[in-house]
């Protein structure tokens, strides 16, 4: 458990699922929304992945792994149904690059929680383990809290917090500035939003 949460930019890293069933084909779906360069190695794939592989989408390679085939994944997800065999890969990577074991979360030096991203807001849980399905419900009840309203809300402090970067206001006047933008009147209202932007411009 001994873990901190880090957001990774995965776009044109070359990432390995080894497992072809419907959780490395989870994995894959997940990757490839990051853009991901993904290669599948499994003996046998199931028909949504041998569908990717078809469409190019990603490599698949239907054999067992050997060693070559992570001298140049970044991250790397053990997902086959053995569990000895995802042990193993994960002994062997996890000093060198990033890996998950999608069966054991204690063995790999990372792990994928659920989260959920609008805009800019992006929200993790992880239960270390503890239960997956308290992890997804909890992903589900923000979907539910953080509706579209936050996407321009959030798009609104984004933007006065650049504008604040680059006029030279004294800290105390900033600060109390990004304080009072967190008011939920703010979160309600574009009109609102859109007159203080404007007054701020003025500044
Ligand atoms: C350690 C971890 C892997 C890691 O490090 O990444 C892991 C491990 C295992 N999961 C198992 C089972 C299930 N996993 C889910 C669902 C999710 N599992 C996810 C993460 C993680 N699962 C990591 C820990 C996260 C945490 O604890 O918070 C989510 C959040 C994210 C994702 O996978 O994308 C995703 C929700 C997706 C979403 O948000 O929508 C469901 C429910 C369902 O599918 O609906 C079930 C069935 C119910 C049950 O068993 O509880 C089993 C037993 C397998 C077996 O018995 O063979 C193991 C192995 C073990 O625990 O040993
Ligand atoms: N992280 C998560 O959210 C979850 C993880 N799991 C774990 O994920 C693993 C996979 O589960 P499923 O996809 O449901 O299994 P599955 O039985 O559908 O698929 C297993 C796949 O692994 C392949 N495989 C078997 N031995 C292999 C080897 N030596 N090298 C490469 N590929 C090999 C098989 O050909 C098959 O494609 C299990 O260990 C399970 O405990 C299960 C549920 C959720």
């Amino acid at each position: 458990m001994n873990m901190i949460s880090l957001l990774v930019e995965l776009k044109d890293r070359h990432c390995v699922v080894v497992g072809g069933g419907k959780i490395a084909y989870r994995k894959v779906m997940m990757l490839l929304e990051e853009e991901a360069k993904v290669t599948v190695i499994s003996p046998k794939a199931c028909s949504e992945i041998e569908e990717l592989s078809k469409g190019e989408k990603i490599k698949l390679i239907q054999r067992k792994a050997v060693e070559e085939d992570f001298s140049h994944a970044f991250l790397t997800i053990a997902a086959t149904n053995e569990v000895e065999e995802n042990r193993r890969i994960t002994q062997r990577l996890k000093s060198i690059s990033l890996v998950n074991d999608a069966s054991a979360y204690e063995e790999g030096n990372c792990q994928i929680p659920a989260s959920f991203k609008k805009g800019r807001l992006h929200l993790s849980v992880s239960t270390n383990g503890a239960s997956p399905k308290l992890a997804k419900r909890m992903k589900e009840v923000w979907q539910e809290k953080y509706d579209d309203n936050y996407i321009a809300y959030i798009d609104f402090l984004y933007e006065v917090r650049n504008l604040l970067k680059q006029k030279s206001l004294p800290p105390e006047v900033s600060h109390a500035i990004l304080e009072e933008i967190l008011d939920n009147a703010y979160k309600d209202s574009g009109e609102l939003r859109h007159i203080y932007y404007e007054k701020l411009l003025n500044l």
